[in-house]
């Protein structure tokens, strides 16, 4: 994998370890190291140590993998993700709820985090704890011990087999667990030969931040059941795990869900199951799936009076099209001055089509999302989810199932599965869409025969519609049609009442309960 992120970050803690040693050398931190085991061994339980194994251990169970639970303030994807950041009550939080242990991010650069954060939450807290870091310095683990850690993360693809076997040794003496952070087969076989006892498995790529919960599922199998195996990353739902306890996973490592949420207490027994999460969600049972209702999108508002429909008829979102050579386009000053008139809960998609890095982030200023059709280079998406700060849709054209394919991986945050010549009012085959397993937008030829099917997939996101809710006039001009608007919004809500109320039928969630399980050949299947 490129490795530049990950590098950059692991240069970055390396560097302030540096700097931590100019206020406590290493020699005088392997005092404390000493005091500390001499501390151990005159203690009455000598077995202390491997209490992150341990907890793993114990805490999984048949209703819930083992929940790790982590402390972080920010991340370099997301920024800033909790503004009063306190882990020590954070932690005591976790504790409370029974995580079953704490993982803390001490990384500065892109975390904001310290080992300060770690010591705070050793304090707090009697669970036991994992220094979550870009470890390339021994002096980091031995402060994890002398702080009061349980363990401390060892990413492989920072370390060469020499390192890692040295760090793994020093967690060996100091009693601590090392959870052995893996990305792909080749660093599990690694990991297993240099003796590594945990091993977890990142589901988001450090390349370009995607998150995909089915990368550690997939390896799942590639871990004998003697090592035990951690997801890391990207977990929201009950589902999400209900899907790793059915793969066998032994503990789920869960940040940014639970940072984002205001009762995390709650939200931990949610994810364990110990109280029902919404049902909708369980109905619309997937992996990475945004749970929320589908919305509908209604593209290629070009005029004052377009809006003062939108604004009575209430789509969640709206499109301006922003390819010229669209007959439904505008530029990007008319948008900006439209969306003057718009009401603000109604997102807007600024709508291109190979477009300049320049233009997409000019439309940062009016819109909430940018949609791209045909990206310039291959690298476009991921560069422009790092200039923007808003979510950003591949638009693709589906001519068969290779199409779908390269959607699936696509980087960007939302995918949008249209015909292979978008605006003509025509679909695309959707038999090709079932078993599909991303999450999507569908677009192309959506009218009133065939919204109930468009709703019906399972990973359906969102609908966007424009030809169905146009006229032509006598002089031959399109214009968005009020009749047909209001057919369109009355049908699309009618329908999302349908599902949510089947959603609450018990019997359609018992359907659904384990829904996933693993295959021979290590993937998850439905
Ligand atoms: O916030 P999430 O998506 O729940 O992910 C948590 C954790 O897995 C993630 O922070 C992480 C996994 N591996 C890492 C290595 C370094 C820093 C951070 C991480």
């Amino acid at each position: 994998m490129n490795n530049n992120i990950l590098e950059n970050l692991a240069r970055a803690s390396f560097e302030q370890t540096q700097e931590r040693k100019l206020l406590l050398s290493e020699q005088e931190l392997d005092q404390e190291v000493l005091k500390k085991i001499n501390q151990f061994e005159s203690e009455i339980c000598p077995s202390k140590g491997f209490r992150f194994f341990q907890a793993i251990i114990q805490g999984k169970n048949d209703n819930s993998p083992a929940l790790i639970c982590e402390c972080k303030k920010a991340s370099p994807s997301k920024g800033v993700i909790c503004d009063n950041y306190d882990p020590g009550f954070i932690a005591r939080a976790y504790q409370e709820a029974k995580a079953d242990a704490i993982s803390v991010l001490c990384e500065n650069s892109g975390f904001q985090g310290s080992v300060l954060d770690l010591k705070a939450v050793c304090q707090n807290v009697s669970i036991p704890v994992l220094r979550k870091d870009f470890i390339t310095d021994p002096y980091q683990v031995k402060e994890a011990f002398v702080y009061g850690a349980d363990a401390v993360l060892l990413i492989v693809s920072i370390l060469d087999d020499q390192q890692l076997k040295v760090f793994l040794d020093l967690c060996l003496k100091l009693h601590l667990d090392a959870l052995v952070e893996c990305h792909d087969l080749s660093e599990i076989r690694k990991a297993i030969q240099t003796g590594a006892r945990i091993i977890g498995v990142n589901n988001r790529n450090l390349k370009d931040f995607s998150v995909d919960c089915s990368n550690s599922l997939n390896l799942r199998n590639q871990v004998p059941d003697s090592i035990l195996f951690v997801s890391e990353s990207g977990f929201t739902s009950r589902t999400d795990i209900e899907i790793a306890l059915a793969n066998q996973v032994d503990a789920v490592l869960i940040g940014e869900a639970l940072m984002k949420s205001d009762d995390k207490i709650q939200k931990i027994r949610e994810l364990k199951g110990l109280v029902p999460s919404s049902l909708y969600e369980k109905k619309l049972n997937g992996l990475n799936l945004k749970k929320a209702t589908p919305f509908i999108k209604l593209c290629g508002i070009q005029t004052k009076e377009d809006v003062d429909l939108i604004n009575q008829y209430h789509p969640d979102r709206i499109g301006f099209i922003l390819a010229p050579r669209s007959r439904r386009s505008v530029s990007i000053k008319q948008a900006q001055e439209l969306s003057n008139f718009l009401d603000p809960t109604i997102e807007i998609t600024a709508v291109f089509l190979k477009p300049d890095d320049e233009d997409c982030l000019q439309a940062v200023s009016f819109a909430n999302r940018i949609q791209i059709h045909q990206p310039k280079d291959p690298e476009q998406i991921c560069r422009l989810k790092q200039k923007i700060k808003i979510p950003v849709i591949e638009a693709f054209g589906i001519r068969s199932s290779q199409d779908l394919e390269a959607a699936s991986r696509s980087v960007a945050d939302e995918i949008l599965l249209d015909a292979s010549c978008p605006g003509s009012g025509k679909s695309f085959n959707w038999n090709l869409l079932k078993d599909y397993d991303r999450p999507f937008i569908l677009a192309g030829g959506i009218d009133s025969s065939n919204i109930q099917q468009a709703l019906s997939f399972n990973q359906i996101q969102g609908i966007d519609l424009a030809s169905s809710i146009e006229s032509m006039s006598p002089e031959g001009n399109i214009f968005k049609d009020q009749d047909k608007i209001e057919t369109m919004m009355k049908l699309f809500k009618k329908e999302i009442q349908r599902i949510q109320d089947q959603a609450i039928n018990p019997q359609t969630i018992k359907l659904q309960t384990n829904k996933y399980h693993r295959t021979n050949n290590g993937k998850y299947v439905s």
